[in-house]
C-alpha cells in the first residue's frame, strides 16, 4: 500500500513478545470524569474542529488513510490541529503503516495520539510510546486483532468496534456495545461503531466506556461534520453521568498541549 518501507516497519502481528500491563487499577492517576470523554474523528476542516472542540469534543481525529473518503493531507492535518485548544487531543488514525510515516505525521502536524486502526505489530506501538506519543489501538469483535490481543498490545486505550463495513473504520455500523462491557470494566475503552446523537446514550448505557468515538453519525457528509449533531451528540454523552454511579472514570486522551485535564 506504499507505507513504511523499512524492514522495522513490517505492520503484520508478531508472536512472543511480553503481554501488556495496561490495565485500570488504583496507581492511575486521580482525575476522574464525570461521563465518558469524547472523539470526534474524520475532521478534513479547521473550523469544523475548532467547533468541536467549543461543543466539549476532548479528541479530534485525522484519518490518514488515502481509501478513506475522510483522509488529509498533513497540510490539512496540521491546519485542523492548529486550529485546536491545547486541552483537545489531536490523534492521527493509520491503517498499517509504518513507523517512518507514522512519525512523520506526529512532528509535522502536532499530533498528540496516534490511533492504529489496522492490524500492526505491537513492537510498533511500544515503538511509538518509547517515542512518547500515546498509542490507541482499535480491536475489532468479529474481527482480527480481536479483544484478547489487549494482552499484546500496550496502549493507553483500546478501541472497540465491530469488523463489518468497506472500510477498516468509519462504516456507520452499530453492533452489539454490551459486548464490550467486561474488556471496559478492565481496560481503557473507547466504543465506536454506528454511534449517533440518538443511539449514543443506549450504548454508553450498554458498554460503560472511557470514552466514545463517533464519525459517521455526526456528520452532514463524509468528511464534513454536521456541528448540530455533534452538539446532541455531547450532549447525550454528559447527560450519561448517572451510569457511573459506582465507577471511577480516568481520562483516556492525551491533549495537544500536554497535560492530561479532568
Ligand atoms: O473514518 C474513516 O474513514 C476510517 C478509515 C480507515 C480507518 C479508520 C477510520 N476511522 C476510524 C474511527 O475512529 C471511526 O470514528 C470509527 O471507526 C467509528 O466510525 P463510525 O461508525 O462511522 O462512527
Amino acid at each position: 500500500m506504499g507505507f513504511g518501507t523499512e524492514p522495522d516497519d513490517c505492520p503484520v502481528m508478531q508472536e512472543g513478545l511480553e503481554p501488556s500491563k495496561k490495565t485500570l487499577s488504583m496507581s492511575e492517576p486521580a482525575m476522574t470524569c464525570p461521563y465518558p470523554q469524547v472523539k470526534i474523528c474524520g475532521l478534513t476542516r479547521p473550523h469544523e474542529a475548532a467547533r468541536c472542540a467549543g461543543l466539549g469534543a476532548d479528541a479530534i481525529g485525522l484519518v490518514f488513510f488515502p481509501q478513506s473518503p475522510r483522509n488529509v493531507t498533513p497540510e490539512q492535518a496540521g491546519a485542523v490541529v492548529a486550529a485546536l485548544p491545547e486541552s483537545v487531543a489531536a490523534v492521527g488514525v493509520f491503517v498499517e503503516a509504518g513507523f517512518s510515516f507514522i512519525m512523520s505525521r506526529v512532528e509535522r502536524c502536532g499530533l498528540s495520539m496516534v490511533q492504529l486502526h489496522g492490524r500492526e505489530s505491537p513492537r510498533l506501538a511500544a515503538r511509538l510510546t518509547a517515542e512518547g506519543v500515546g498509542v490507541i489501538k482499535a480491536l475489532f469483535v468479529g474481527g482480527r486483532p480481536g479483544l484478547t490481543a489487549v494482552q499484546v498490545f500496550d496502549a493507553d486505550a483500546y478501541l472497540v468496534e465491530c469488523a463489518r463495513g468497506p472500510l477498516p473504520g468509519g462504516n456507520a455500523m452499530a453492533w452489539d456495545w454490551g459486548a464490550a462491557r467486561d474488556f471496559g470494566a478492565h481496560h481503557p475503552l473507547v466504543l465506536a461503531g454506528g454511534l449517533s446523537p440518538d443511539n449514543v446514550g443506549d450504548a454508553i448505557r450498554a458498554g460503560l466506556p472511557a470514552a466514545v468515538d463517533v464519525s459517521s453519525g455526526v456528520e452532514a457528509s463524509p468528511g464534513r461534520k454536521d456541528t448540530d449533531k455533534v452538539a446532541r451528540l455531547i450532549a447525550a454523552v454528559h447527560g450519561s453521568a448517572r451510569h457511573y454511579a459506582a465507577r471511577t472514570l480516568q481520562p483516556v486522551f492525551r491533549p495537544k498541549g500536554g497535560a492530561l485535564h479532568a
